[in-house]
Parts: structure tokens; C-alpha cells; sequence
């Protein structure tokens, strides 16, 4: 082996919430950095890996004192000397290193760092982008998806409803369609402002005004798409994440959402609804609770062949839930986040899974992000074709889009293809 991992390490940053978070490096012996930062989720499935914080686990605002001396003290004795070219043997050491089912000793935020770092490593020492290490040649740019009215547990409002995303459905090239975006996104801070609501911001970069229905928030996205000058579901379409863990009432199993109590039949109701009144919708993830996989499942059999369904809470990235999703039908679509799993590898295994049975995979950011542009690289490496990363505003989230732009201007425009749902097979 000519090169190997000499030496790995760790400090505290912060995230974009201002709490603090895991930038870990990784040094191999010619000298070659890799270095990559920790997201950090609000909106946190149950079955996530541990996110280790000091005085307890997922408390915001704690330190990650623990996690950066497991990475400086047990992680570099145990990844000194090891090929940074295998990084699954890497990601396996520290997994066994840490030796629980969720990283609970280490910190899922200590080991993906040091996972994510190994692959910065490897592709610097060879001198090529992120994206070609990981990806290989045969690659394209994804479909993105903008969080522009942020609500549920990322906003201080009355929408219960998490995410109201627009997205780019013309066969154009991803710059082009970003720049829509980003007109669109103009376009309804000005609808939100007339109406006489706030445009403060919510943890995603975007409008947070306190509206009473996510109802609403769709028809304002609707005015904007209109009056910025595309057709909705034409240029531009609608998605949303209901992320109904947050709303599900465990007790009485029934939706306590905007001010109602809805049964799950009820929640189906009103999601079709939702369908027939904005045509435009083409993605809808988490429509029922982490907790309620039967009507996840009902929900998909009925509308699956109609729009795109996206599991996030209930499978949390991890592919023994992901294999339990698959043999039951739970969605058609699978969120990939990477420290939901803690490794780069895990992360691959599940996309790997989630393809073979015909589902599609959405790489995600967290709510709580860094200047870190990894998932941009790791969505066109992975040919994920689609990626959320927020609105198109604040720099952790446009990073990643600048990211894909500096990405598209290396492979060219053939390589966006935008390989939507449900049009998804190419025919022409
Ligand atoms: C990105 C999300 O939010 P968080 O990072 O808070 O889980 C999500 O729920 O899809
Ligand atoms: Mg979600």
C-alpha cells in the first residue's frame, strides 16, 4: 500500500443554527487533508443513529465534546495505517469499534465524519473531484428540490406541515432551472409580503410566514410559479414533506393537524384532495407518522402510482428498515440522509437496495447544515437524481447548489437529464 491513513482528528464547529457540530480530518501519510463537517437534524426519526451530545443525546445547543475525543483518541489508534482507498473496511473498523446497533458509544456524528473525511481523503490524493472518486463516469445532475415555506418543527408558525418545496420538471439544464427557482423564490416573498403576512426565514432558508394552513402555503407557491411567469407542473412543480410524525397523536392514533383531529382515512382524504387542487404536486414524503407504517402503506397503495411517495422517519436510511419497507409497500421513494446511518458505505447500501426494488432515493440536507457541499457531490456520484438542499437562499444550503453548477459546467449540460417521477423512463 503506498499511501494509508496516518493520522485522523477532530474539533467543534458550528452549524448553521449555531450549535455545535463535528468537523473531523483525515490525514494520510503524504500529507493529503480530507476534511468534512456534521449535519445535524431537527425533525429526528426514532430509529436514527445517535447523535452524541454532551449531557445527553439530541439536545440542541449541546456540546459534542465526547464525540470529537472518540474520534481524536479510540478512532485514530483504531484507523492508523488503513487503506483510505477501502472505505468500507474504514467504515466497518469503526463500526465494530463502536459495537452498539445505533453508534451510541462513538457517536453516529464522530464516525460519519471520519466516513465522509476517508472519502475527501481519497479523492484528493488522486486529484480528482469528490463526485468522480465516488461516481466513476457515466454521471448526472440531479433533479433538485427547494424548501421555500418552512413550517412544522423548522418555523415559529401555524403550519403544521414541514416542508413546501418547488422543483424543476423541464428538460433543461440544472442551472437554467435554478435560475426559475430562484425567480420563483423572489416572486413569493413578494405574494407572501402582499398578503400581509412576515418573510422571515425558517431553518432552511425558507419564508416563514405565520399562516394558518399548509393549504394556504400551497396556494401561495401556486401564485408565485404563476406570476414569476412559468406554468405550474410545466417549468415548475410542487413537493411537499408533511413529516406527520410531528402532528400524530400516539394516544388517540389520530392527525392533530391545523386545529382539527383527523382519523388516517381522514389524512388520505385531505392529501388527495391536495392532489386534485394543485396538479402540480409530483412528491409527497412522510404523509403519515414513523409510527403508523399501516396507513403509510395504504396511503401508497392507493396513490403510488400517482405521486411520488417519500419514506424518510420510518426508515431513517438504514437498510435492515429499508428491506422492511420494501416487502411491505411502505412508499415508492426513499430519503437518504447520511448521519441517519452514520457511514458513507451504509449510506451506499441502502441507495443500492432502495434502486434494485424499483424505488427512487431523494439525497438530503439537514435542517441544521454546514458550509459542507458533500451531498451535492455524493447525489451526482450515487446518480441519485434528485437531491433536497433547501431553499435557494443562505449560504450553507446555495453552496450546494453552486456546487452542482461548478459540477454541471465540468460534465456539461447532457448531463442533466432531470429524471423525474412519474416520467421517469426515457423515452425520447
Ligand atoms: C430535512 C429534514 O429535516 P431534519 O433535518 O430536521 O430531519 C426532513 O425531515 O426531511
Ligand atoms: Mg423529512
Amino acid at each position: 500500500m503506498s499511501v494509508y491513513i496516518e493520522k485522523v482528528k477532530a474539533r467543534e464547529v458550528f452549524d448553521s443554527r449555531g450549535n455545535p457540530t463535528v468537523e473531523a480530518d483525515v490525514i494520510l501519510s503524504d500529507g493529503t487533508l480530507g476534511r468534512a463537517e456534521v449535519p445535524s437534524g431537527a425533525s429526528t426519526g426514532e430509529l436514527e443513529a445517535v447523535e452524541l451530545r454532551d449531557g445527553g443525546t439530541r439536545l440542541q445547543g449541546k456540546g459534542v465534546s465526547k464525540a470529537v475525543e472518540h474520534v481524536n483518541s479510540a478512532i485514530n489508534t483504531a484507523l492508523h495505517g488503513l487503506d483510505p482507498f477501502n472505505q468500507g473496511h474504514v467504515d466497518q473498523v469503526m463500526i465494530d469499534l463502536d459495537g452498539t446497533k445505533n453508534k451510541g458509544k462513538l457517536g453516529a456524528n464522530a464516525i460519519l465524519g471520519i466516513s465522509m473525511a476517508t472519502a475527501r481523503a481519497a479523492a484528493n490524493y488522486q486529484k480528482v473531484p469528490l463526485y468522480r472518486y465516488l461516481g466513476g463516469t457515466d454521471l448526472e445532475l440531479p433533479q433538485t428540490f427547494h424548501n421555500v415555506i418552512n413550517g412544522g418543527e423548522h418555523a415559529d408558525n401555524g403550519i403544521d406541515m414541514q416542508e413546501f418545496m418547488i422543483t424543476p420538471v423541464e428538460r433543461t439544464s440544472f442551472r437554467d432551472g435554478f435560475e426559475k427557482i430562484a425567480n420563483t423564490y423572489h416572486v413569493l416573498k413578494k405574494v407572501i409580503e402582499d398578503a400581509g403576512y412576515q418573510s422571515g426565514l425558517g431553518d432552511e432558508g425558507g419564508f416563514a410566514p405565520d399562516l394558518k394552513s399548509s393549504e394556504e402555503a400551497l396556494k401561495m407557491l401556486h401564485e408565485a410559479i404563476e406570476k414569476a411567469g412559468y406554468t405550474p407542473g410545466k417549468e415548475i412543480a410542487i413537493a411537499f414533506d408533511a413529516a406527520a410524525s410531528y402532528f400524530y397523536n400516539t394516544e388517540t392514533k389520530m392527525y392533530d393537524f391545523e386545529g382539527t383531529h383527523k382519523t388516517p382515512d381522514e389524512m388520505g382524504e385531505y392529501y388527495e384532495g391536495l392532489l386534485k387542487e394543485f396538479p402540480e404536486i409530483i412528491s409527497i414524503e412522510d404523509p403519515y407518522s414513523e409510527d403508523d407504517w399501516e396507513n403509510f402503506e395504504k396511503f401508497t397503495a392507493k396513490m403510488g402510482d400517482k405521486v411520488q411517495i417519500v419514506a424518510d422517519d420510518p426508515v431513517c436510511t438504514n437498510p435492515e428498515l429499508v428491506r422492511k419497507a420494501i416487502k411491505n409497500g411502505l412508499a415508492n421513494s426513499i430519503l437518504i440522509k447520511l448521519n441517519q446511518i452514520g457511514t458513507v458505505s451504509e449510506t451506499l447500501e441502502t441507495i443500492r437496495l432502495a434502486r434494485k426494488n424499483g424505488y427512487t432515493t431523494m439525497i438530503s440536507h439537514r435542517s441544521g447544515e454546514t458550509g459542507d457541499t458533500f451531498v451535492a457531490d455524493f447525489t451526482v456520484a450515487t446518480n441519485s437524481a434528485e437531491l433536497k438542499a433547501g431553499a435557494p437562499a443562505r449560504s450553507e444550503r446555495v453552496e450546494k447548489y453552486n456546487q452542482l453548477l461548478r459540477i454541471e459546467e465540468e460534465l456539461g449540460e447532457d448531463s442533466t437529464r432531470l429524471a423525474h417521477f412519474p416520467n421517469s423512463v426515457d423515452l425520447d
